[in-house]
């Protein structure tokens, strides 16, 4: 299989520069639009497909991004591996603003979303026990160090709500509970990719200490602009840097993303909706 790149920008990364024979392209989903165009083109030779996960502009807030038909959109252009660049605020005093962290556990607070391609008329159930594929994580974190950054390699992600930041007792229970970064919307984004079967690496930008932090106040969106716009260097240094990590030609993925789904369809062929079916033919056509 060949490899695709998906890059999902997060706050602060809207585009990305450097690709060959790029264009924005329109991807209607059943699901309803993306967040904005995808921009495709070629890094390297390799093919790869960038979508800014707020809209150009910064449209969508964390409880309005189209998860799914993001995750769609990705996988109908052929993406194989989808890599999210997000902004995070720290919980622990040595990951410090500016730092990367590539994330590999989640807690999922989030309450008002659409976490399922599945339902009514098509149930099904993905393990998201290990909700990152490892040797993406590794190429993005060999990725963030060609970059010269400084990166942590394993975190865990508290997955909030919003859009206001924490209360100063729930960043601190946050912190008891072993989270490490905390943010808005690396969920369902990672199980939604599980569920459409594609590789998802998370690589989180820290821009703050939240609130917990007694030498810094709080978290003030002016500040985590500044940090973000100080390294997005280093986030286009790291996708750039990916290609040639990954190479053209992609061995089924060792952890299994891309078969999540082999076991996970419950309903009985003859009583799944068919308008669902259809809905399901891009991110589950294989196993329906
Ligand atoms: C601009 S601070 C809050 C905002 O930034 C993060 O977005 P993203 O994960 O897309 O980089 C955070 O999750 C909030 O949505
Ligand atoms: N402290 C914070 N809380 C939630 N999302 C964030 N994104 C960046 N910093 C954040």
């Amino acid at each position: 299989m060949q490899t695709m790149i998906g890059v999902i920008g997060g706050s602060g990364v809207y585009q990305i520069e450097g690709l060959e024979g790029a264009s924005w392209v329109k991807v209607p989903t059943p699901w309803g639009k993306p967040s904005d165009e995808v921009l495709v083109g070629r890094l390297h030779g390799i093919p790869i497909a960038f979508l800014p996960r707020h809209g150009r502009g910064h449209v969508h807030s964390p409880s309005s991004v189209p998860y799914r038909a993001n995750i769609h959109a990705l996988k109908s252009l052929g993406v194989t591996d989808v890599v999210a660049v997000s902004a995070v605020g720290s919980l622990r005093e040595d990951f410090a603003p500016g730092d990367f962290v590539i994330v590999d556990q989640y807690i999922d607070r989030t309450i008002a979303r659409e976490k399922s391609f599945f339902g009514p008329g098509c149930a099904a159930h993905v393990s998201v026990a290990h909700p990152t594929c490892p040797r993406l994580g590794a190429a993005a974190a060999d990725a963030a160090r060609q970059a010269g950054v400084k990166v942590h390699q394993g975190a865990t992600y508290l997955a909030m709500e919003g859009p206001q930041f924490s209360t100063l007792a729930e960043s601190r229970l946050y912190r008891q509970w072993g989270a490490d970064v905390i943010g808005m919307t690396g969920m369902p984004e990672a199980k939604l990719a599980r569920e459409a079967e594609l590789c998802y690496a998370s690589v989180a930008m820290v821009t703050d200490y939240d609130c917990w932090h007694e030498d810094h106040g709080a978290v003030d969106v002016a500040q985590v602009i500044a940090t973000l716009t100080a390294n997005a260097g280093h986030a286009r240094a790291l996708v750039a840097a990916l290609p040639a990590l990954l190479g053209p030609d992609r061995a089924p993925c060792p952890h299994g993303c891309d078969r999540a789904l082999t076991h996970a369809v419950m309903t009985a062929p003859d009583k799944r909706d068919p308008d669902l079916v259809a809905a399901l033919s891009v991110v589950a056509g294989r196993v329906l």
